[in-house]
């Protein structure tokens, strides 16, 4: 007898060796996120039924925010980057949708390596810094870009930025072919603030008193008067650029203040997210311990929007 193994098995064994080399291979290969197919591709469908059944009260935001998206997504030879301006009272939901759109274009959603968000307070808090924060944003979204031009570039607080940074991301919105080699025409671009927030609030309440339905707002409403009021905001980062004047934002969009029946609509949804059984009285009593405005009228919008509900309802259930 000899100790040495027949071929067949040796050849068996180094075949089954191959094979779990191979499966393993490809087990890394598939899971790593890359900037094509499936992992950076729009889930029309998805982002529509999210828009209907998850964000509430914003009709204007649900019809502009998909017909934007899904535009760009298709077009296979966009002129300039999407560029989405997000407004509106504190807690309406601006990061919210930037979240529902990540989770559809990107499988990993705002865990993407290609979604990057910014916060103006976090990522740029000191003035006398402001030329390094330039240089690195501007290296960042070059580098980041030139991996993958379906880039996602999130600022938030927008009302709080400093007005050379964003004069520093301006070229990145234009309708350049390219900068410097790399092109720019596929990537995302979602900035967020508070301002114009009272306009909307007020057009809001224009409805409110002539006894009008809030779903009979349309974006023409206040879309000249949200503009206007970013343009001549002097605080905002945005009056002193040229973003405005040179049309680089391709849609101005409006959130509502939220009423207390979004507030209680909210809770619902936050209950069964946090894994409970929906139970209205328990939203009832948290929605009504909230603050409304304005005060000497019937006390409409809620001052925090749907923001606290989440930390608040732990003291409900
Ligand atoms: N319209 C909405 N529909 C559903 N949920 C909402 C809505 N608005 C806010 N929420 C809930 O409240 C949370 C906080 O809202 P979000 O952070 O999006 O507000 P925001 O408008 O970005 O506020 P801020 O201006 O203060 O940053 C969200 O994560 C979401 O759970």
């Amino acid at each position: 007898m000899t100790d040495r193994m027949p071929p067949q098995v040796t050849l068996l064994l180094v075949g089954a060796g191959l094979a779990a080399l191979g499966a393993t291979y490809w087990h890394f290969y598939w899971r790593k996120e890359v900037c094509y197919g499936s992992w950076t591709s729009l889930n029309k469908t998805g982002l529509k039924c999210d828009l209907k059944n998850k964000l509430f009260g914003q009709h204007i935001v649900a019809k502009v925010i998909l017909k934007a998206v899904t535009g760009f997504m298709n077009n296979k030879n966009p002129k300039k980057p999407l560029v989405l301006s997000l407004h509106g009272w504190t807690g309406t939901g601006k990061n919210y949708v930037s979240q529902l759109i990540a989770e559809n274009i990107y499988q990993k959603g705002m865990k993407s390596n290609f979604v990057h968000l910014f916060t103006a307070t976090t990522h740029f808090p000191h003035e006398a810094h402001i030329d390094k924060y330039k240089t690195q944003l501007v290296e960042w979204i070059r580098g980041n870009v030139s991996i993958c031009p379906r880039s996602m570039f999130i600022f938030d607080e927008m009302d709080k930025m400093h007005p050379e940074l964003m004069d520093s991301i301006k070229p990145y919105l234009d309708f350049y072919d390219n900068l410097n080699g790399v092109s720019y025409r596929q990537a995302i671009f979602i900035f967020l603030s508070n301002t114009g927030g009272e306009k909307i609030v007020e057009v809001a309440l224009d409805f409110w008193r002539d006894g009008r339905e809030r779903e009979e707002i349309q974006l023409k409403d206040i879309e000249m008067a949200l503009s206007l009021s970013v343009f001549n905001n002097k605080s905002s980062g945005f009056w002193h650029t040229s973003l405005i004047d040179k049309n680089l934002v391709d849609f101005f969009v409006p959130f509502l203040p939220l009423e207390y029946k979004h507030v209680i609509q909210c809770g619902l949804a936050e209950m069964a997210r946090k894994g409970h059984v929906k139970n209205k009285k328990v939203v009832v009593k948290m929605a009504r311990d909230l603050n409304y405005f304005p005060k000497e009228e019937k006390r409409i919008f809620s001052v925090q929007g749907c923001k606290v509900i989440s930390s608040r309802l732990d003291f409900y259930i």
